[in-house]
């Protein structure tokens, strides 16, 4: 069954050092003839891709090549330029963790509004609170305003929480490394759950040889567009003798 969708996706972009948020210099500019229109970049470019039940897709390619804005538009973070995206499913991005926190409300607050903005009910938060608060190993920090927290510690309240609840689709942007040694352990543990699970997985990692093992097709995207799709030891293969043609 097909869980997710996108049919000639693209998204435009304004360009980082074209990017400002200063109104009173932009107003400036425009009364002395400076201004300039914003630059935008084509950052996914006619995008069509269809995700499989229980599929596990990992998507690799150059820096900058767009491979977190496909995640982001995947997840509904961005909406795109043009082109239609649809998903079945509940989705939990794991996207930047810890993004969505507030740090000056409590840990224990902060599992209820990052929970509600992943979609679910205050009650059922509230009900998965003890057990998020275990696998983070925070269980003492509950009322501490996240603030008084490690960054260490921030990432893995977000992985506990994205991974506490079953979303029929998980999302990893490069996140397979948080923490130090002991808990890595256990985020592996989780994901093989997710893996040998029915859960959608859609993975972006520059560890070639992770993909080639867990992923059943790969994504080579390059400046946005799809260069590649299918599987994964081919695109790996196609992907590392385009790199050496290019040195
Ligand atoms: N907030 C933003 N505003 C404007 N442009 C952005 C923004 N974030 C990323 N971009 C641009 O979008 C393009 C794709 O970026 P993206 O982060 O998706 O690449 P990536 O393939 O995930 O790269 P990496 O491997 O370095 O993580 C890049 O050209 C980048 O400069």
């Amino acid at each position: 069954m097909e869980v997710i969708r996108l049919d000639n996706v693209s998204l435009l972009r304004r360009t980082q050092e074209e990017f400002s948020y200063d109104l009173k210099r932009t107003i400036l500019s425009f009364f002395e003839g400076k201004y300039r229109q914003p630059v935008q970049k084509l950052v996914l470019d006619e995008i069509n891709l269809v995700v499989n039940s229980g599929e596990k897709l990992g998507i690799i390619g150059a820096n900058g090549s767009g491979k977190s804005t496909l995640l982001k538009v995947i997840c509904g973070i961005l909406r795109p330029t043009s082109g239609v995206v649809r998903v079945r499913g509940r989705i939990a991005p794991l996207i930047e963790l810890g993004a969505g926190f507030d740090s000056d409300i409590s840990v224990i607050d902060n599992i209820l509004l990052y929970g509600v903005l992943l979609g679910y009910s205050r009650k059922e938060m509230h009900e998965r609170t003890q057990s998020i608060l275990e696998f983070a190993e925070l269980e003492n920090y509950a009322l501490v305003p996240l603030k008084g927290l490690s960054s260490g510690m921030v990432a893995r309240l977000g992985f506990a929480i994205a991974t506490d609840v079953q979303p029929d689709i998980l999302i990893l942007d490069e996140v397979l490394s948080v923490g130090d040694e002991k808990f890595k352990n256990k985020c592996k543990q989780r994901i093989d759950n997710f893996w040998d699970g029915n859960s959608t997985v859609l993975v972006v990692s520059h560890d070639l040889h992770f993909l080639v093992k867990y992923c059943n097709r790969l994504v080579w995207l390059d400046k946005g567009r799809v260069n590649f799709i299918g599987n994964a030891e081919e695109a790996v293969k196609n992907y590392l003798h385009n790199l050496t043609i290019q040195e």
